[in-house]
């Protein structure tokens, strides 16, 4: 590399576009969505410098038109993830020798090619594969994921530059590098950005990766693969395997060379894996990393002293943005008596005005949840809270699945705190209220901080002073994200670090240097410069 303390260029958030009606913008969405529609997509294994199309094709279908078939994947077997271990630990003899500028180059212009050239492709792909609406799909495919990969570049060169002080006659340093063996990243259904950045946060920092994407985000995870290899990225970095999750996880996790987890999705699943991983400690040739992020039961506390409105808006938002599909979405609601009536009118009236259907129409705010089996899960939470004497469904409600899999944004309400829609994670439309008395604040704070198992985002809405002291305090080990007079979801690269605790996850916040922090193993190096001439203290002399 060129004799200079390279500097990287200036990061800040990627603009969101608006996609009003007539924009470039729009239209160029939707000539992507258009064509990418009207398209059998194959999506194959990437293995190397290897593209594999094994035969074993496996239908992709847009949750808002479940009849119609959009593309295969082509299922691998174990033999493939045994291959992808082996090209990927090939691969680091030259990977995590490569300098981090050249590293750095690939991510940025990867961020670059997401902003311009494949901002389209990849938004088309996550609106038709994961029924996103447009603004859902900016959000993540391209300005999250676009922020990841620039302000993980800005997050490395910050570790790297933390150096320790040397006394006089010494240099000490400390280098970070990559871990020792391969990294295996798991990703979910529901955000791009996520799945984009599991892997390749670990690569930057010099890792090799076996990446399994789920299987309801395969259009998007294409386009992934196809920014990277026209970012430059040497084959075998980052390898993407279609097999099962449970018996790719057994494949890599009993491997000697595995040396790190990085996983978001449920939490019954990262908890069996870390199990695994328990259970394979003796053969590992070091210890692994273990990074997960995984579900929430988010909630939304209003004070007496909030504005209606705004906590109304919160709600709507925060609860059924992307159908509630995200581990942030507010789903139990806590809110004073004298303040409810408001509320509830407030968001009536927003309910009202949305409309649920498919991305390709613009004006629909609320889509498809993504598959049949999160359908009848989350209509199955409905239907018992129609018939529950402690509950009662105040606003929505509807469900079919007839065209797409299409839920009512609903709203529970229930006079049991610990009704099990105020305890569970739903992953949908769903948000329950519960009304507490006025004077009742401090026990209610109580309440929210011991209902659930989770503890991964959370809002406090109030305009006074005292009762957003007392909840700020009351609730600190309730949430790794909390927002004050602000809806507990989308959270900003490089503005919000992102992650829980509790059951929602190892909380190493993505987006950060924290995270990256966990793929490095660090070597501590002292170069003495004057060396004693003597072994002797000088107090032994005579
Ligand atoms: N805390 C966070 O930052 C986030 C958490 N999530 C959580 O993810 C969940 C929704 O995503 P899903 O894709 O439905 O989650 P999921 O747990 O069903 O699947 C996640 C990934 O794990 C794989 N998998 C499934 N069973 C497995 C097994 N036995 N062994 C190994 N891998 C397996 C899937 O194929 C997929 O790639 C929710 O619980 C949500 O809260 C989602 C995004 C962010
Ligand atoms: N980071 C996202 C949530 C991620 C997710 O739901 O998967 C947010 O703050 O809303």
């Amino acid at each position: 590399m060129s004799n200079a303390i390279i500097q990287i260029p200036v990061v800040v958030n990627e603009p969101v576009k608006a996609y009003g009606a007539g924009s470039p913008e729009r239209i160029a969405l939707q000539a992507a969505y258009q064509e990418m529609y009207n398209t059998v997509t194959e999506v194959p294994q990437y293995i190397g410098s290897e593209e594999v199309f094994s035969g074993n094709k496996m239908e992709i279908r847009p949750p808002h038109d479940h009849q119609r078939v959009v593309g295969y994947y082509h299922k691998g077997t174990q033999e493939d993830v045994k291959k992808a271990i082996a090209v990927a630990l090939e691969t680091r003899k030259t990977w995590a020798q490569t300098p981090w500028q050249t590293r750095a180059a690939i991510f940025l212009k990867a961020a670059d090619l997401i902003a311009g050239p494949y901002r389209a492709k990849i938004n088309a792909a996550t609106m038709i594969g994961q029924s996103k609406n447009a603004m859902q799909a900016e959000i993540d495919s391209a300005c999250e994921f676009i922020d990841f990969l620039r302000f993980n570049v800005k997050f490395m060169t910050e570790i790297y530059a933390d150096q320790p002080v040397s006394s006089p006659n010494v240099w000490n340093k400390v280098e970070y590098r990559p871990l020792e063996g391969f990294t295996f990243a798991i990703t979910p259904f529901n955000f791009t950005a996520i799945s984009g950045n599991l892997p390749s946060c670990m690569a930057l920092m010099g890792n090799v990766v076996v990446w399994k994407p789920s299987d309801k985000q395969l259009l998007s995870a294409k386009v992934i693969m196809e920014v990277f290899k026209e970012a430059g990225l040497p084959d075998g970095v980052i390898n993407m395997v279609l097999t099962g999750g449970a018996e790719t996880a057994e494949t890599c996790i009993s491997h000697p060379d595995f040396s790190g987890l990085h996983f978001t999705g449920s939490t019954q699943v990262f908890k069996d894996l870390w199990k695994k991983i328990g259970s394979n400690i003796d053969i590992h040739k070091t210890y692994p990393r273990i990074v997960g992020e995984t579900g929430g039961k988010d909630f939304v506390v209003a004070h007496q002293s909030a504005k209606a409105k705004d906590v109304a808006i919160g709600l709507v938002r925060g609860a059924f943005e992307y159908q509630g599909q995200k581990c942030s979405a507010a789903s139990r609601a806590y809110i004073p008596s004298s303040l409810w009536g408001e509320v509830e009118k407030e968001m009536k009236e927003m309910l009202a005005s949305i409309t649920v259907g498919s991305p390709e129409d613009f004006t629909n705010f609320v889509n498809a949840v993504i598959d049949e089996k999160a359908f009848d899960k989350i209509s199955g939470y409905i239907t018992r809270a129609k018939e529950a004497s402690d509950a009662e469904v105040i606003m929505g409600g509807n469900f079919d699945k007839s065209k797409g899999y299409f839920i009512d944004p609903t709203v529970i309400k229930t006079t049991n705190p610990k009704y099990e829609s105020m305890v569970e994670e739903i992953f949908g439309p769903v948000l329950t209220v519960y009304v507490y008395e006025d004077d009742q604040y401090e026990e209610t704070l109580q309440l929210v901080d011991q209902t659930s198992d989770y503890a991964l985002t959370g809002a406090l809405y109030a305009l006074d002073a005292d009762a957003l002291a007392l909840g700020y305090k009351k609730l600190e080990n309730a949430a790794g994200n909390f927002y004050i007079n602000d809806k507990p979801t989308g959270a900003v690269v490089g503005q919000q670090p992102f992650g829980g605790a509790r059951a929602s996850g190892t909380n190493d916040k993505a987006g950060s240097a924290m995270n990256l922090l966990r793929w490095t193993s660090v070597r501590t190096v002292k170069e003495q410069f004057v060396h004693p001439t003597d072994y002797r203290y000088p107090f032994l002399e005579k």
